[in-house]
């Protein structure tokens, strides 16, 4: 780890803080939601724009298994996929990190982190700079949807890992 070192905090994960990034998936009272299966089912309606077409993709549905790094995590990476978006949606109960630069040139000084509380999943909109999934507490299963297809769909960037995520 270099010297001059960075310590970001990780922010709440909203809808508004989270627009320029993607979407937030979760079970909340201000998406549209409406009764089905005679009431006993309560659907929480288009909540993530997938966007997995280009170049004649197709979506895939994906288990991540992912082991929490040690803490304090430095960022010594991030990747966007340039051909389409990519949904992480936890199957427990584990909260993990969210760490994103907005789509574009890419700008060091732009990441933000997030922390995404248990029901919360995100969706990374196509060309989003992220961090690999980083989940905390013990190993956890993440649904992955993301685009499957022609062309290489992972640009990714090394840092110097300057930048710190403050221990959650
Ligand atoms: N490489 C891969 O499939 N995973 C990453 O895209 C990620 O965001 O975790
Ligand atoms: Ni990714």
């Amino acid at each position: 780890m270099t010297d001059n070192v960075q310590i970001i905090t990780p922010k709440s994960l909203t809808k508004e803080a989270f627009r320029a990034f993607g979407d937030v998936i979760e079970a909340s009272e201000d998406a549209k939601n409406f009764a089905i299966n005679d009431g006993f089912t309560q659907r929480y309606h288009d909540l993530a724009k997938v966007d997995v077409n280009d170049n004649n993709g197709h979506t895939l549905i994906n288990i991540f298994r992912s082991t929490p790094l040690a803490q304090p995590i430095a960022i010594k990476m991030m990747e966007r996929h340039p051909h389409g978006s990519q949904a992480f949606i936890p199957m427990g109960s584990n909260p993990f990190l969210v760490v994103v630069a907005p789509k574009g040139e890419f700008d060091v000084n732009k990441i933000e982190v997030f922390l995404a509380k248990a029901g919360q999943g995100v969706n990374y909109h196509k060309g989003t700079w992220h961090h690999f999934c980083l989940t905390l507490g013990s190993e956890s299963d993440f649904l992955v949807i993301d685009r499957g297809g022609e062309g290489d769909n992972c640009d990714v960037l090394e840092l110097d890992g300057s930048l710190v995520i403050a221990p959650s």
